[in-house]
C-alpha cells in the first residue's frame, strides 16, 4: 500500500485518477487519524451511554427558571463532585466590615501593608484553542488529507494551602490563566495555557461570591450576601437548600461551535447538506460530553472551601476550557474535505472572597495594653511589637509553645485588644476575633496594674458573648509585681472561679515570674497535657 507521509522527504509520489481513489488508496497523515479511526470513534459516540444519571442527578433539583438567566446558578444535590471533597463545606461566618475601618490613617497602611485576612479577588480560566482547519501539502499536490490539529487546552486556576504563611497581603487583585493556542497544520495539537496556582496561608476559606460591581449596582453590599449566600439575593425557596453553585460558560450549545474556513460555504451552506448534519448528529455527543463534564466540574461548594489542612495536591478551582477539534478528526467516507473545526470552549470567571482564619490552639484576649504581647513574648518564640500605648498590636501573631520535648507543642494567638463597645466597631471592631474563632481554648489577660481588674474581665466577658462558649477558658493575671495588686488579684480570682471553675494564675512577663506554671495551665487549655 502507498504511504502518505507527513514529511515532504519521504513522501512517495503518487498518480490519482480520481479524490476518492486518491483517499481510498492512501493512508493519512502519519499521527492523524485516518478515516477508519475517526468512522470507528464516530460510532463509538453515536453508541455510547454516558452516565446520564450521574451527570442529572446533581442538577435535577435546579430551579427555578429564572435563575437560569444568571452566569451561575445554585444546585442542591449534596454529592461529590469528583473534584473536591465534600467534607470540605463548611458554615458560613460573619464579615461585617474591614478590619481596618476603624483605624486612624496613620495606623492603616502599616496594619495593611503587612497583613490582610480578607481579600476578594477576581479569577478567571483560559480558552481552550481552537482546532485547526488544514490539508496536507507538498510540492506536487495542491491538496491532501485533512491534518488540522486540536486546540490546547485552556489553564486552570489552582489553591493550595501551605504552611509558613501568615497572610493574604500578597495576593493580586486578579488572576488569568493562559489561553490554550490554536490547533496547528500537520496534527500539532495547540500548546496548553498557563496555569495558576494560587498559594494561601492554612486556615484560609474560600467563597465564591457574585460580582461586586454588580452587586453595588442593585445597591447589595459584598458583606451581606457573604454572610447570607442565598438570603441576600431574596432566592430563597422553600425546601431549597443550595449546596453548590455552579458557574457557567457563555458558551456554544451542543452541535455549534463550529469553525468553517471558507467565506461562501459558511455554517448555513454547511446546514444544508446531509453530510455535515449526519456528522454533526454524531458530534453532537462529544459535545454533549463535554459540556456534562463542565456542569459537575465547575460546581464550587456554596459555603466554601475550608483549607484548614495543608493542602496535599492543589485544589482545582476553575478549569480552563476543552480545545476544540481540529479538522484531522472529520475525515469520513462521506465527508472527504472537512474544510471545518470545532472552536475551543470559553474560560469560567468568578469572584472569590478569601478569609483568613489563623489556627491557632489558643487565643489570648484582653483589653489593648493589658500586656498580652508581652506575655506572649515571655512564653513563646513570637517576638510581637510591645508599646506603652494602645493598640500596639495590629496584625495577630501566633507564638508556638514547647511543653519539652517528649510532648506536644501548642500554638497562641496574639489578637489586638478587645474594648468595650468593640462589637459595635469600636476599637479595632471584632473582626480579629475569627483568627481566634477556631481555637479549642481562650486566655483572658487581665492587668492587676488596672483599678479594678473584675470590671474590666467583665467588658471582655461582654463583648466575647456566646463566643466563650465550648471553649476552655484561663485567666492570666498579668503585672503582679506591680504594687498593690494583692487585693486585686484576690477579688479577681473570687469572681473567675464562680464562672464554670475556670482557672485564674498570677503572672509577672515582665520579670518572668510565674511563667513555667503558666505554660502547663495553658497546655492544659489547649488540651495538651
Ligand atoms: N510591670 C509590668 N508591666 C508589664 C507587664 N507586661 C506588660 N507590661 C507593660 O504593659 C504595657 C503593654 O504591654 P503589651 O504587651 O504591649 O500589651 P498588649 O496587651 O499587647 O497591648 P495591645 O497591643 O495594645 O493590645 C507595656 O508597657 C509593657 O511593658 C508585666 O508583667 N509587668
Amino acid at each position: 500500500m502507498l504511504k502518505f507521509k507527513n514529511s515532504a522527504k519521504n513522501l512517495i509520489a503518487v498518480t490519482r485518477t480520481t479524490y476518492s481513489r486518491y483517499y481510498s488508496t492512501l493512508e493519512p497523515a502519519e499521527h492523524a487519524p485516518g478515516q477508519e479511526e475517526n468512522e470507528a470513534w464516530l460510532t463509538s459516540l453515536e453508541n455510547s451511554n454516558f452516565d446520564e444519571n450521574f451527570y442529572f442527578k446533581k442538577i435535577s433539583n435546579e430551579k427555578p427558571k429564572e435563575y437560569q438567566k444568571t452566569p451561575y446558578r445554585f444546585i442542591n444535590e449534596d454529592t461529590d463532585t469528583g473534584i473536591m471533597n465534600i467534607n470540605l463545606l463548611i458554615n458560613t461566618q460573619t464579615i461585617k466590615s474591614s478590619p481596618y475601618s476603624s483605624l486612624s490613617a496613620r495606623q492603616r497602611p502599616k496594619a495593611e501593608s503587612n497583613f490582610s485576612d480578607v481579600r476578594v479577588l477576581k479569577l478567571s480560566s483560559g480558552n481552550g484553542g481552537n482546532g485547526s482547519i488544514s490539508f496536507f501539502r507538498d510540492a506536487g499536490r495542491s491538496i491532501g488529507p485533512p491534518d488540522g490539529g486540536d486546540g490546547g487546552q485552556g489553564g486552570s486556576i489552582y489553591i493550595q494551602a501551605i504552611e509558613g504563611l501568615t497572610s493574604l497581603n500578597k495576593l493580586k487583585q486578579s488572576y488569568r490563566a493562559g489561553d490554550g493556542e490554536k490547533g496547528q497544520q500537520r496534527q500539532l495539537d495547540g500548546a496548553t495555557g498557563k496555569d495558576i496556582l494560587i498559594n494561601v496561608p492554612v486556615g484560609t476559606i474560600v467563597k465564591w461570591i457574585p460580582d461586586p460591581l454588580i452587586l453595588k449596582e442593585q445597591g447589595k453590599e459584598v458583606q451581606d450576601y457573604i454572610e447570607y449566600p442565598v438570603e441576600a439575593r431574596g432566592e430563597t425557596m422553600e425546601d431549597y437548600d443550595p449546596k453548590f453553585i455552579q458557574i457557567r460558560r457563555d458558551d456554544y450549545k451542543v452541535g455549534e461551535g463550529w469553525l468553517f474556513k471558507d467565506n461562501d460555504k459558511t455554517e448555513e451552506w454547511h446546514k444544508d447538506k446531509e453530510f455535515f448534519n449526519t456528522l454533526n448528529m454524531k458530534v453532537s455527543k462529544y459535545d454533549e460530553k463535554i459540556i456534562k463534564e463542565e456542569e459537575v466540574g465547575d460546581l464550587f461548594p456554596l459555603h466554601g472551601l475550608d483549607l484548614s489542612q495543608p493542602s496535599p495536591a492543589p485544589i482545582l478551582l476553575l478549569k480552563g476550557g476543552t480545545g476544540g477539534l481540529g479538522n484531522m478528526h472529520f475525515l469520513t467516507n462521506d465527508v472527504r474535505n472537512p474544510r471545518f473545526c470545532k472552536k475551543g470552549r470559553k474560560h469560567l470567571q468568578g469572584h472569590f472572597l478569601f478569609e483568613l482564619k489563623l489556627l491557632a490552639d489558643l487565643g489570648l484576649v484582653g483589653l489593648p495594653n493589658a500586656g498580652k504581647s508581652t506575655l506572649l513574648r515571655a512564653i513563646s518564640n513570637a517576638r510581637p511589637r510591645v508599646g506603652h500605648w494602645e493598640f500596639t498590636t495590629l496584625q495577630p501573631t501566633i507564638g508556638t509553645i514547647s511543653l519539652g520535648f517528649d510532648k506536644d507543642s501548642f500554638t497562641v494567638a496574639d489578637i489586638p485588644g478587645l474594648i468595650k463597645g468593640a462589637s459595635q466597631n469600636k476599637g479595632m471592631g471584632i473582626d480579629f476575633l475569627r483568627h481566634v474563632e477556631r481555637s479549642g481554648g481562650l486566655v483572658f489577660v487581665i492587668s492587676l496594674g488596672n483599678n479594678d481588674p473584675v470590671a474590666d474581665f467583665e467588658v471582655l466577658l461582654n463583648e466575647m458573648g456566646e463566643r466563650v462558649q465550648n471553649k476552655n477558658i484561663l485567666v492570666a493575671a498579668t503585672k503582679a509585681d506591680l504594687e498593690n495588686t494583692q487585693e486585686r488579684f484576690v477579688k479577681l480570682k473570687e469572681f473567675v472561679e464562680k464562672q464554670n471553675g475556670w482557672k485564674i494564675i498570677p503572672v509577672s512577663a515582665q520579670n518572668q515570674e510565674n511563667i513555667e506554671n503558666l505554660i502547663l495551665l495553658m497546655g492544659e487549655c489547649a488540651g495538651k497535657l
